[in-house]
């Protein structure tokens, strides 16, 4: 059986309902679509309701596409009944490579024939958890970033046995629902922007780990230095800009050398009590005092401040600048 075109899809099933298969949730119910969700912890519709409930506020001022309800959310009570009817698969499990495998093998099981599943894997390769599905000629990784319902971007590739319609066929279906979509045509573990935020991370626990900044300077450092940068010219751009005239070329010539200078420690730290303490006590003081729930509606907030400042919310296309949901 062939999958629907893209633009038919009226039903979307989420598994795993967490941080960011709410997100997922919350973002194909704003664009109009009846979604099903299941994930195995009793408590999760009632987690899954408030996520979407706190995320709607934002999704509204982005503007809900017609027909698009809270109301069209259903938790399904087993996994095969949430599949069953399901015009796209999207997993968003726990990052444990065993538990994919088996729970891919379980949602081909489950799935009407052709139907596209996609995992939202921060890293894991395709081909690594292909492994045990009787069609793993469906499965992709839809790479989204959180929160799912606001970021646009999703990083989408395909395994060693993904039929390569199938990721052609997702990357069309999350374009319509108005996600920013790279398609890799290779398996690279973190894919592209987590193998960049993987970098800077690193770093930052490094500067952690040895006192060297707090966890307020590190995302200070960011948040008014690079980040603003950020929110619209990447880093290879924002970097020509910093030869001049004379443009990348001068900008190689002069900073080429200090590549080799030790600005960068590339092993990763031990992620001891010590470091482990240090990272939760610093974002508790540098939270202030705001709950999880507050930071999240500042988070939502600055992402929509942005994204209207930059020109991409719907319908605000600027020129030289890809990518913008519709
Ligand atoms: N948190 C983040 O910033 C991002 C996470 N991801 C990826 O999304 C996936 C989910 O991560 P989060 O939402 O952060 O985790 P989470 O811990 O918030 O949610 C995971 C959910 O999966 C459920 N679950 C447990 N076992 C399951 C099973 N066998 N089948 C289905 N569901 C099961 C849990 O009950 C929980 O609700 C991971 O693969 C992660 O790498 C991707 C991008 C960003
Ligand atoms: C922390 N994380 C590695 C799970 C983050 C991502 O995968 C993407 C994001 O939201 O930045």
């Amino acid at each position: 059986m062939t999958p629907p075109e893209p633009a038919d899809v009226t039903r979307v099933t989420c598994v795993g309902a967490g941080v960011i298969g709410g997100g997922w949730a919350a973002h194909f119910l704003a664009r109009g679509y009846d979604v099903t969700a299941w994930d195995p912890d009793p408590e999760a519709e009632s987690k899954l309701r408030r996520l979407v409930d706190a995320a709607w506020p934002a999704l509204v001022q982005l503007g809900l596409a017609e027909g698009a309800s809270r109301d069209r959310l259903t938790v399904a009570p087993t996994l095969e009944g949430a599949c069953a009817e399901a015009q796209f698969v999207q997993e968003s499990a726990p990052e444990q490579l065993d538990l994919k495998r088996d729970l891919l093998a379980r949602l081909d099981a489950a799935t009407p024939p052709g139907v596209v599943i996609a995992s939202s894997t921060s890293g894991y390769p395709m081909t690594d958890m292909q492994t045990e599905a009787a069609d793993p000629s469906r499965l992709l990784v839809g790479h989204p970033f959180n929160p799912p319902y606001l970021i646009p971007l999703v990083e989408v590739v395909g395994g060693e046995r993904t039929d390569p319609d199938a990721v052609a066929w997702a990357a069309r279906f999350y374009d319509t629902t108005g996600k920013s979509v790279i398609t890799m045509d290779r398996e690279l573990p973190g894919f592209i922007a987590n193998r960049l935020q993987e970098a800077l991370w690193r770093e930052a626990l490094h500067m952690v780990a040895n006192g060297e900044a707090t966890v307020r300077e590190i995302d200070d450092s960011i948040t008014e230095g690079p980040g603003l940068r950020w929110a619209f010219m990447g880093p290879c751009l924002t970097f020509a800009l910093a030869g001049g005239e004379g443009g990348m070329a001068h900008m190689l010539d002069h900073f080429g050398p200090s590549l080799k200078a030790p600005w960068t420690r590339l092993e990763a730290p031990e992620l001891d009590r010590k470091l482990y303490d240090g990272m939760v006590t610093g974002c508790a003081e540098a939270a202030a005092g705001r709950s999880s729930a507050d930071l999240v509606a500042e988070r939502d907030q600055g992402v929509i401040d942005v994204l209207r400042a930059t020109g991409r919310l719907p319908g605000q296309p600027v020129p030289g600048r890809g990518g913008a949901p519709s």
